[in-house]
């Protein structure tokens, strides 16, 4: 079945950082209270790179979200110990974690004594998910509740590289990858079935250096990776500060307006 994007996707411009983190601090807010409310948990997959500066910078003073209620995981992870500088879960913990009550047992990991075997560690973050996603026969996939993703200046997302084998990956959960293009090279991965599963995925992305990538991605129709980011039938959002959003011709949002 072809997959196709729900509504349009929706691009949110801030003037700054400052404003984009308020501005996702108020979307985050929001869906973690519907979903609460829906079915008791918020299901989250957060990214690395700038993104756990971004999300919390409001997010972790909002004392109106229930964080006992969250369900971490992560949309990729290198293969490197919990405490090594390049991990992406402990960029989370320091920005986010040390500073609201999320549930240490509620923050799925990649397993520390997998790291140097990824393909072990990806069918063990498999069984973790399995724990909190009840799949159906017609959904076979995990069903994320949010889903954030950042861009790299060539295109990627999650450890998913322009041209890698990975993009054709349509059955497994989380995949690992031995040859990242970016360091390190052992890493894994959510997969694009996952990815576009979920009922909300956002973009974060902010900066002059992002403004070339995001002219392509959101206004030439393309393959990239992120492009191949197409919620079945949840939403797609960008969070983009003005900088970012500087070459792009396509219909933006001024953020908190709609918000
Ligand atoms: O896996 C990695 O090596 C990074 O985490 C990477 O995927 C990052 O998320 C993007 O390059 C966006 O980075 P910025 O958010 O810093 O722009």
């Amino acid at each position: 079945m072809p997959l196709h994007t729900a509504g349009p996707t929706q691009i949110y411009t801030f003037p700054d950082t400052a404003a984009l983190s308020q501005g996702l601090d108020k979307y985050v807010a929001k869906l973690s209270a519907e979903a609460i409310h829906r079915h008791g948990k918020f299901t989250v997959a957060l990214s690395g790179g700038s993104l756990p500066k971004q999300l919390s910078a409001v997010l972790k003073h909002n004392n109106s979200v229930d964080f006992t209620k969250w369900i971490v995981y992560f949309a990729d992870e290198r293969c490197v110990p919990l405490d090594h500088e390049d991990s992406n879960y402990l960029l989370s913990k320091h920005e986010l974690f040390d500073h609201v009550p999320i549930l240490a047992e509620n923050v799925h990991t990649i397993d520390p004594d997998l790291v140097n075997d990824p393909e072990e560690a990806a069918e063990d973050y498999i069984s973790q998910l399995a724990k909190t996603f009840a799949t159906k026969d017609t959904v076979r996939f995990p069903v994320f509740d949010l889903i954030l993703l950042g861009v790299g200046p060539d295109g990627h997302t999650c450890s998913l590289f322009p041209n890698h084998e990975l993009l054709k990956e349509n059955t497994e959960w989380v995949a690992s990858i031995t040859d990242s293009p970016k360091p390190p090279s052992c890493r894994i991965t959510l997969t694009f079935p996952v990815l576009n599963h979920a009922h909300h995925v956002a973009f974060v992305a902010a900066g002059a250096g992002k403004q070339d990538m995001l002219h392509q991605l959101l206004d030439i129709p393309g393959h990239l990776p992120a492009q191949m980011v197409k919620p079945t039938t949840g939403t797609l959002s960008w969070f983009v500060d003005d900088a970012a959003a500087q070459k792009v011709t396509s219909t933006t949002v001024k953020g908190l307006e709609r918000l």
